[in-house]
């Protein structure tokens, strides 16, 4: 029995068990998924400072020419305190000495005799930058299960914070199946074509920063299929393509048998894409793509994705669609819902000229791809339809509704 497109996201997510843990430099994090919450130890700024180049002044001297004394450098370890009827030079970034009620800048001051003219009306705490006024000693900084990109990484920087917790990378393990494929690197003779599904996934899956190993192309038989499985297993996830339809050469499922194979579901009710199968063997999650190589694409978009998100320990671990309004009116056959791939730009969404579950061409074209719900025969132009990306991940914490009905 086929499982809708929910109930197999359902069983992948509460199937996935998170990688174990590591630590790793900061230098190393970008795209780990971090395993430990972060509280501030620094106030940010950490002392009261100078937003521009001025002169530290009290209120109480508004429009008064004042003396200057010295100048403070950022960096400075200045003791000195400011007095009425002085004003101090200092640069930004610089500790402002006590005493100081704002800062005017030096384009706002004149030459006058003995010192500088301070302007009328000066405003108290003006071009000052307070301490912990941008992070907060004690304040949680990040949290378990957050993704660390760059600017995470400055946050760990401002606190000094050399090495973190993180989970570790999903292995992946591929191979393709097939009598007929070559690679690209082999010779092919005009009764065989070249393996793209392996390169296509094994750059998708380290695009989504997994740890990538390519194992070969298997021919069809369950011997070879048996071995290509063995050098697969020290991996956390297997991904196949082809071999999982009901034809005479196609064993992928019944190869994984003997390796203690627990299948989650064998046919999703999705166009393409319907013989898409996920197991798992202990801890190890297995993808069973079919041969097509848009079908077998598409759905490592919607069902692979969401494996490598459920191990990789993100709180943010479900797709996540984004709102957009059809370019053109589109009319479909309803039966199973629809995955139709086309190219998102920032507004509106256009179907791909054409596609077909054993087309290539419509992938490098598109950006993303919408799914019409199993009822939907024509949509609207201007109408808003959910598109998920393909070309950057777009993830939320809490399930997200993909179909567009
Ligand atoms: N009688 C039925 N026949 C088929 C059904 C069905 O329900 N009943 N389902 C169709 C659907 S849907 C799909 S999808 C395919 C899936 O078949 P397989 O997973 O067994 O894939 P293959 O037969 O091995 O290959 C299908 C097609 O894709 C090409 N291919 C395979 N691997 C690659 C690769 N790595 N790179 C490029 N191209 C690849 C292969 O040459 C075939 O043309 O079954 C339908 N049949
Ligand atoms: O998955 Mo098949 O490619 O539906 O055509």
């Amino acid at each position: 029995m086929a499982v809708t497109i929910e109930k197999a996201l359902e069983l992948i997510y509460t199937n996935t068990k998170p990688k174990s843990l590591k630590i790793i430099p900061i230098e190393e994090a970008l795209g780990y998924i971090l395993a430990e919450d972060i509280t501030a130890v620094h106030n940010l700024p950490p002392y009261d400072n100078s937003a521009m180049d001025g002169y530290a002044v009290k209120i109480e001297d508004s429009g008064k020419c004042v003396t200057v004394h010295c100048t403070i450098f950022a960096g400075d370890d200045f003791k000195g305190e400011l007095s009425c009827g002085e004003a101090i030079k200092i640069m930004t970034g610089a500790r402002i000495p006590l005493g100081t009620q704002c800062i005017v800048p030096i384009e706002d001051t004149q030459i006058c005799d003995g010192g500088v003219k301070l302007p009328e009306n000066l405003t108290i705490s003006k071009h000052i930058r307070f301490a912990g006024e941008d992070i907060k000693k004690g304040q949680k900084l990040l949290s378990r299960g957050d993704k660390i990109d760059a600017h995470q990484i400055t946050l760990l920087a401002s606190q000094g914070i050399s090495h973190i917790k993180v989970y570790k990378k999903p292995r992946i393990a591929l191979f393709a199946s097939g009598n007929e494929l070559k690679m690209h690197f082999e010779q092919v003779e005009e009764y065989q074509l070249y393996n793209t599904n392996t390169p296509t996934l094994l750059a998708r899956a380290k695009e989504l920063r997994c740890e990538v190993e390519f194992i070969g192309t298997a021919v069809d038989t369950l011997d070879d299929i048996h071995t290509h499985i063995k050098s697969a297993l020290d991996c956390d996830i297997i991904i196949t393509s082809g071999g999982v339809s009901v034809g005479d050469a196609d064993f992928t499922k019944e190869a994984f048998g003997n390796f203690g194979y627990e299948i989650l579901f064998d046919k999703v009710e999705i166009k393409p894409g319907k013989p898409t199968t996920v197991g798992k063997i202990g801890d190890k999650m297995i993808l069973n793509l079919p041969g097509n190589p848009l079908a077998a694409a598409l759905n490592f978009e919607l069902f692979g994705r969401s494996i490598i998100y459920a191990m990789s320990g993100a709180k943010a671990k479900f797709i996540n669609p984004i709102r957009a309004k059809m370019k053109n009116d589109f009319q479909l056959r309803p039966g199973r819902r629809s995955v139709i791939p086309g190219y998102f730009d920032g507004e509106f969404f256009t179907v791909c000229e054409q596609y077909a579950p054993g087309m290539i061409s419509p992938l490098a074209q598109a950006n993303s791809f919408i799914i019409a719900s199993q009822t939907c025969d024509f949509i609207k132009e201007g109408s808003s339809v959910k598109i998920i990306s393909t070309k950057f991940s777009f993830t939320a914490k809490e399930f997200q509704e993909l179909v567009t009905p």
